[in-house]
């Protein structure tokens, strides 16, 4: 039998603020036998087009996640308690090698899925969805991508260069690691490059909500769009959080007026508790614009409601009563 898992420790008894920061004050994984959901940072921001500073991001998010408690009441869980989770620290990638740095990226995502872990990755900027889809895929084969952003990130090149914050979903694509029936992006916005973009990205397997319709429809209206997209197969959720508007994620490098707020996010993310999903990304959490922990505690929250997602549940009593009724 696997031993009890290990969460934080008690806040009523161990101050919150004290100590090195992990994910929700988590064990680090070279504190457990096993990991069910691993907490992996990737300080990497060598693929942006405008403000840097990802690179601090999985710092920041830790520091952020201090005031996380066990018992989520929107889900119904508690998800330290009924699956080990746990830090597993930072990938180190080169700054100065982009695919060297996607490389290890990929790697050390791989060890972890091999060993049964389910990911939740903390960016670093959005370059680092390509190698995060490698690994799920060489597990999942092709997955059905949920990416919420304000950008469609399916541009081919800047520069010339190919792997940047802008273009890991076409790269993904290009690469048969997306589920072309069952893929989209919500939370769009803004001007884009073309009004061609559009066709490129429907070409490439996405279908689009935009943050125009979350408000004239309602969130409600997005989650009946996104269940009927993806259905049961594997689900990889991807969130870039300037999907959020400015107002409630500053800290960030390409932000764009007219977002979500935090609340309808957190809203949409709870949907992937009844879908199958195999792991998820939090990126672009660049703090140096923060101010007041807003953009790190959306994201630290974020984070949470996913891992909250991926707790098992026990399964319905046949005759619908409560397991303490029966
Ligand atoms: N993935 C993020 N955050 N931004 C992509 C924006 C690319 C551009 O400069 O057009
Ligand atoms: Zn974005
Ligand atoms: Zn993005």
């Amino acid at each position: 039998m696997s031993p009890d898992p290990i969460g934080p420790p008690e806040a009523t008894q161990v101050p919150r603020y004290a100590g090195p920061a992990t994910f929700a004050r988590l064990p680090r994984i070279d504190q457990v036998t096993r990991a069910d959901v691993a907490v992996l940072g990737v300080p990497f921001d060598g693929g942006v087009s405008y403000r840097p500073g990802a690179r601090f991001g999985p710092g920041h998010v830790r520091e952020s996640s201090r005031l996380l408690r066990q018992y989520n009441p929107a889900q119904d869980v508690t998800p330290f308690a009924t699956q080990q989770v746990v830090d597993a620290g930072d990938v180190t990638c080169n700054p100065f090698d982009i695919p060297e740095a996607l490389d290890a990226v990929e790697r050390q995502a791989r060890e972890l899925l091999d060993g049964g872990a389910r990911l939740l990755t903390i960016g670093g900027d959005h370059t680092v969805a390509l190698p995060l889809l490698r690994a799920v895929t060489a597990r999942h084969g092709p997955v059905a991508v949920v990416h919420f952003d304000a950008h469609l990130d399916t541009w081919d090149t800047y520069f010339g260069a190919a792997y940047t914050h802008g273009t890991p979903f076409r790269r993904a694509a290009e690469e048969g690691l997306i589920d072309p029936e069952a893929s989209m992006h919500l939370g769009i916005r803004g001007p884009v490059y073309a009004r061609s973009d559009f066709d490129d990205d429907t070409r490439l397997g996405f279908s689009v909500v935009t943050a125009p319709f979350v408000e004239l429809e309602g969130v409600a209206a997005a989650v009946e769009r996104l269940r009927a997209r993806v259905g049961d197969r594997p689900v990889y959720v991807s969130v870039d959080v300037d999907v959020l508007d400015p107002a409630f994620a500053p800290g960030t490098g390409t932000p764009e007026a007219g977002g979500l707020t935090t609340r309808e996010l957190l809203v949409m993310l709870r949907a992937f508790a009844d879908l199958n999903l195999v792991s998820a990304d939090v990126v672009e959490v660049a703090p140096a614009y923060d101010h007041a922990q807003i953009t790190g505690i959306a994201a630290a929250h974020l984070g949470y409601e996913l891992i909250c997602a991926m707790t098992p549940r026990p399964p319905a009593p046949l005759d619908g009563a409560r397991p303490d009724e029966a």
